[in-house]
């Protein structure tokens, strides 16, 4: 490869961004990764690796659409090549997910109802039993008879993952403390088997109206609805035996679904956010109950790839409840989160 030659000359600022030269970015971001990757020998040594890190962020935030703030965050979580990666997939949108009600149905039923309505679909994947992937669809999804009937709701595959992790047990008292419009609240309700009790929080009223619809829809019957600041737990009621904390969150991992956080999230965000996280981690630890004979397990979770929002909350809520520890999900599959990061070291779990 011909010596990448950096727009230095001109103060940055100049560079051209207008549309009609996306491909001549795309070309540069792709140049500048290999010189990236081959520094010592395709490298300018004056002007220093900085530099170039400096134009791709530049490059990456007009080729993608992203605020340079928002997109040199999300560019330090990862290796070069893997930023290029993630930017790349968030461009891509995910396959439709179902996720099958077992209160009202079982999945190879359900997967018989949609086929012979025309849906082409499969299993998410080993992993889950209650899954499906939506390729085609001669009908809408969200509008079909057996979807009115409850026998499923659409659902990200990941989504399933908070849930399978908090494994409640049938018979337990269970808080949902964030939990409108309820998608992992009638999962939590469905592996209860209508037993025990959920109480399904969430401090945006107008968002429980969606909460109340699919509770109704999917036929969930151990559920109690209520409109409170997370961080009023245990105040209001403790004693859980197990608690979900599906925070709010900046969701940088949700992208390919809302590109508007591409360019709407500020450093503010990330200020308030966490600071929110961490108080509704302390009430979701403060609301269970450690004697449980059942329980005595928090899941925490989020839809942003955020150390801050992630694995700091987790590290801050360790260090303020020393009586907690980290224990595994029970999944055997994906990655562990960061150990290390931002020169923080953040436990492992056992
Ligand atoms: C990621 S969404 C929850 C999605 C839900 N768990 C599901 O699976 O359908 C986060 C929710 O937190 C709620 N929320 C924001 N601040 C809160 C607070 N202080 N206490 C309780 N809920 C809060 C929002 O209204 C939002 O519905």
């Amino acid at each position: 490869m011909d010596k990448l030659i950096l727009p230095d000359n001109q103060p940055l600022d100049n560079v051209q961004t207008e549309a009609e030269d996306l491909p001549v970015i795309s070309q540069r971001i792709h140049d500048i990764i290999e010189v990236l990757n081959n520094f010592k020998e395709q490298g300018d040594h004056e002007r220093g690796r900085f530099a170039y890190v400096e134009q791709l962020i530049k490059d990456m935030a007009t080729y993608y659409g992203y605020s340079e703030f928002l997109l040199e965050k999300l560019f330090n979580i990862f290796s070069t090549s893997e930023a290029l990666e993630f930017f790349e997939a968030n461009e891509v949108s995910r396959p439709i997910t179902i996720r099958t009600n077992t209160l009202r149905t079982r999945r190879r039923e359900l997967a018989q109802s949609l086929i012979n309505r025309g849906v082409s679909l499969e299993p998410i994947g080993k992993w889950s039993k209650v899954g499906l992937t939506i390729f085609d669809s001669t009908v809408s999804i969200g509008a079909t008879p057996e979807y009115l009937a409850g026998h499923y709701i659409l659902q990200s595959a990941s989504s399933f993952l908070p849930v399978m992790a908090l494994a409640p047990q049938e018979n337990e008292k269970i808080l949902d403390m964030a939990s409108a419009p309820g998608g992992k609240s009638t999962h939590i309700a469905a592996l209860m088997k209508n037993t025990g009790i959920i109480f399904a929080n969430d401090s945006n009223k107008v968002r429980t109206k969606g909460l109340v619809s699919n509770i109704h829809r999917l036929g969930v019957k151990n559920t109690v609805i209520c409109n409170y600041d997370g961080r009023e737990f245990p105040t209001v009621l403790g004693g859980f035996d197990r608690v979900l904390l599906d925070a709010p969150c900046s969701g940088t991992g949700v992208i390919s679904k809302d590109p508007s956080i591409k360019i709407n999230k500020t450093e503010k965000d990330f200020i308030i956010l966490p600071h929110l996280q961490k108080e509704l981690l302390l009430s979701a630890i403060d609301s269970v109950d450690s004697k449980s004979s059942t329980g005595g397990y928090i899941v925490y979770s989020t839809c942003s790839i955020t150390v801050e929002e992630n694995e700091a909350v987790v590290n801050y809520a360790l260090k303020k409840r020393p009586n907690v520890k980290l224990v595994s999900t029970g999944l055997d599959f994906g990655k562990e989160g960061f150990t290390k990061q931002y020169l923080s070291s953040f436990p492992e779990s056992n």
